[in-house]
């Protein structure tokens, strides 16, 4: 999957982590994921220009799951569930995923893709602004995940952090921002003014907070996750 977040400021810095022969390669032995209903979700994402995680940090994301028997999960910025569609396979059946997006057009075709593989019954879809919609919610999680708008993200975290079971996981997507992350300021445009300085604060809160573990698994355009560290 082609990161459809790229932004079109002609600025040809941009680092793409994974070598595209790799990801390819990659791609190639992840087939046995395909569903008729996954390929339908990709499908949309290519004709609408929207920035899905794609195929490997799906994959991703479900393994982490699984890997802690996670069984609740707020997302924040969930699009049209194609994230929430690989959480909602590790929660099992009575799991949940709190989906929270604040684009109301996002609700439907989400509830229509994963009423088609039985997911449906795992999510909770709510529409509005994501840091609201947690702070509404109670209770602990085994995941946070974080594909908001990257201005949010040090705030997403440290509203997250505390609310995390022990040996749970904080997930975020896009935290390598197709390189900028290493580039002087200055020396590009960014997506947002302050997007990239504000993943670069969040990158680092994590991986200097003495209660995470943390790391960033580079695909596609880096995932980090930090795993709570049990009391
Ligand atoms: C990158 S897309 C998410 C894609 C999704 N996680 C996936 O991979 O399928 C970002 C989504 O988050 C929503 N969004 C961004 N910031 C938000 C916020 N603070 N609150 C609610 N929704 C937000 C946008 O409407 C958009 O649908």
């Amino acid at each position: 999957m082609h990161d459809l977040l790229t932004p079109t400021t002609g600025n040809q810095n941009f680092i793409d982590p994974v070598h595209p022969e790799i990801e390819t390669y990659l791609l190639s032995l992840a087939e046995q994921t395909d569903h008729p209903v996954l390929l339908q979700m990709e499908s949309y994402a290519r004709q609408n220009g929207f920035p899905i995680v794609g195929r490997l940090v799906g994959i991703f994301l479900e393994a982490q799951a699984r890997m802690i028997n996670a069984r609740r999960v707020f997302e924040f910025g969930s699009g049209y569930g194609y994230s929430a569609y690989w959480f909602a396979r590790a929660v099992g059946e009575g799991g949940q995923v709190i989906c929270a997006d604040g684009n109301p057009q996002n609700q439907e075709p989400a509830r229509q893709y994963l009423t088609n593989v039985n997911l449906w019954e795992r999510i909770d879809f709510q529409i509005g602004f994501a840091q609201d919609i947690f702070m509404q919610t109670k209770g602990d999680f085994d995941i946070c995940y974080n594909d908001a708008d990257k201005g949010g993200y040090p705030d997403i975290w440290l509203m997250s952090k505390s609310r995390i079971r022990p040996g749970g996981l904080y997930i975020a997507d896009n935290v390598l921002w197709h390189g900028r992350v290493v580039l002087a300021p200055g020396s590009f445009v960014d997506v947002k003014p302050g997007w990239t300085e504000a993943i670069r604060e969040h990158n680092h809160l994590i991986f200097n907070d003495p209660e995470f573990d943390a790391f960033i698994n580079p695909t596609r355009d880096g995932v980090i996750v930090a795993r709570r560290k049990m009391a």
